[in-house]
């Protein structure tokens, strides 16, 4: 058996070859490769400074634990000289690969148990007996090794693989997404945020393969913002449950707009017809003209749809009692009157026309999940932070309120619309359980610090809708070159520069990663950067 493990120059394999020890794991029966000369290297001065400090990372885990979640003699030594995380990152690249992943574990909280659990015993055999003949160690250790060698027996095997589209994030999740996504449940709904690139969908994907594999009839409805962003959820869901029909079968991926749409055509028997966002313009438009009234179209569409809709209100007494959270100057009651009357006229308009709007939809559509049962049996929600409230309430009714019901990712630094939602008045209540994503794997440190400069004087409300957000502690574990910066005179000139730039870039075979961003129709952060 021949096992490639690297591809570098002649003299550079010799070097790093000198320098490796292959071991099997004793936990997960895994081969693993350490730095054995970093390691051998750095312990002593690491004792010194470790004697010296008030605390050290692993104290509180006897030998015995260490050694029973796979710790081998070598990277104990090194263990007991870690100070905190800090210092464990700067040791993840020597470490051997399973034994670094426990530790990781170790640090972000988790109990010696859960370690056990969610990364020895996934890994380990079920048949692994004592120690395999030596002779057959390292051959045994290699077909143990799924989650990073592949055996091939051909060259069409290897031809075969090398075509499949494969990422990283399939196999590989940081412990603290793995930690979000893989919790065997949650008491009910769980919101997880994160700056752009940290992960989100990722950990929202891999807490659909859970659900669907913790019980073999449940449905999952998986609902997202776009139809683009729709079409690449499902993609990568397929690569992740491996083109599972079976499994693939049991999850709706959708946008909330066309499941909403769905349950209207299937329980009022016909299929609604939302107009357009030009279409619901031009209409308002109609209005404020029959009418004469002193608001323009735009601020009567925003107050339809940040207020009269937001709190699902339908008659004058409780739109004259409303909060108007974040509409700006005050309304008495008067005003709020004579208000009404364009909103009744829109609608009958709409109903002249056997018309409706998206918004619209979703309400009935909520109406309708009242009265009957829940669609699906876990809902996880993609890029959550432009959901209208009439869109929440959709959610809300399609999953009975309890365990697992809810799974909400997002971002609420890419709202486009400035909309507020209280999820909590919506019944989706997440206190207690909403947890942050913060390595960013799409953008290097560099671009991160420059760019997140410019975002943080900007106070943002949080997904909930109860405190503000920060993007404290966002980084990246990509490093390049410092962002450069120019100034133009027009804007002409400026695009003509950029332009040059990217040209320039393209020449020297520069290209787009492949692993980093969806394509620029798909997605939110590139979307509003252009724009
Ligand atoms: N554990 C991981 N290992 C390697 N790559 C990862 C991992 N998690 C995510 N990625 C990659 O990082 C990129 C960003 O991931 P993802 O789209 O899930 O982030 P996001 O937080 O949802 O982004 P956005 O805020 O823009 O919606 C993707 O290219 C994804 O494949």
């Amino acid at each position: 058996m021949f096992l490639l493990v690297n591809v570098v120059r002649h003299d550079d394999a010799y070097t790093w070859a000198a320098k490796r020890l292959y071991t099997t794991n004793s936990a997960t029966r895994a081969l693993e490769v350490r730095n054995v000369v970093a390691i051998e290297q750095l312990t002593p001065a690491l004792e010194k400074a470790a004697a010296a400090a008030d605390s050290l990372l692993f104290a509180k885990y006897s030998d015995t634990v260490l050694r029973e979640l796979g710790i081998d003699e070598q990277v104990l030594r090194a263990v007991r000289t870690i100070i905190d995380k800090a210092q464990l990152k700067a040791f993840e690249t020597l470490l051997p690969e399973d034994q670094c992943e426990v530790l990781q574990y170790l640090a972000e909280g988790f109990g010696p148990d859960e370690v056990y659990r969610d990364v020895v015993a996934v890994r380990r055999p079920v048949d692994a007996g004592p120690d395999p003949d030596e002779s057959l160690a390292v051959a045994v250790a290699i077909a143990n090794t799924t989650n990073r060698i592949t055996l091939v027996t051909g060259p069409e095997e290897l031809a075969d693989i090398l075509e499949k589209p494969f990422t990283a994030w399939q196999v590989f999740l940081h412990p603290s997404q793995r930690r979000v996504a893989y919790r065997v449940s949650y008491g009910g709904p769980v919101q997880i945020t994160g700056g752009p690139g940290t992960g989100k969908t990722v950990a929202a994907l891999h807490r659909v393969k859970h659900l669907l594999t913790r019980s073999p009839d449940t449905r999952v409805l998986l609902t997202t913002y776009t139809n683009a962003l729709a079409g690449s959820l499902r993609e990568n869901l397929s690569l992740l449950l491996d083109g599972d029909d079976a499994l693939l079968g049991r999850v709706d991926v959708t946008t909330v707009n066309a499941y909403a749409h769905n349950v209207v055509t299937h329980l009022d028997g016909k299929a609604p017809s939302p107009m357009n966002d030009r279409e619901e313009r031009q209409l308002w438009q109609r209005v404020v003209k029959q009418l004469g009234l002193p608001w323009t179209e735009q601020f009567l569409a925003q107050e339809y749809r940040h207020v009269v809709l937001a709190q699902d209100l339908r008659t004058p007494d409780t739109y004259r009692s409303a909060l108007r959270r974040g509409r700006g100057r005050a309304l008495p009651s008067a005003r709020r009157d004579q208000l009404w009357s364009p909103v009744e006229l829109f609608e009958s308009m709409l109903h002249a026309q056997k018309a409706t709007t998206h918004l619209k939809v979703c309400a009935r559509a909520a109406d309708l999940l009242a009265g009957s049962a829940p669609t699906h049996d876990h809902v996880v929600v993609d890029e959550a932070q432009d959901l209208h409230p009439a869109q929440w309430r959709v959610l809300r009714g399609a999953v009975a309120p309890g365990s697992d019901d809810l799974f909400i990712t997002g971002d609420p630094h890419q709202r486009i619309y400035d909309s507020k939602v209280s999820l909590g008045s919506l019944g989706i209540s997440v206190a207690g359980r909403t947890h942050r994503l913060r390595i960013n794997y799409r953008s290097t440190e560099e671009i991160l610090i420059w760019s997140t400069g410019i975002l943080s004087p900007v106070s943002v409300d949080d997904l909930g809708g109860e405190g503000s957000d920060s993007l404290a502690g966002y980084r990246s574990l990509l490093h390049g070159r410092r962002p450069h910066v120019d100034g133009y005179g027009s804007e002409q000139a400026e695009v003509a520069a950029l332009v040059e730039r990217v040209e320039g870039w393209i020449n020297q075979g520069i290209r787009p990663s492949e692993s980093g961003c969806a394509p620029a129709s798909t997605c939110c952060s590139t979307r509003r950067t252009t724009s």
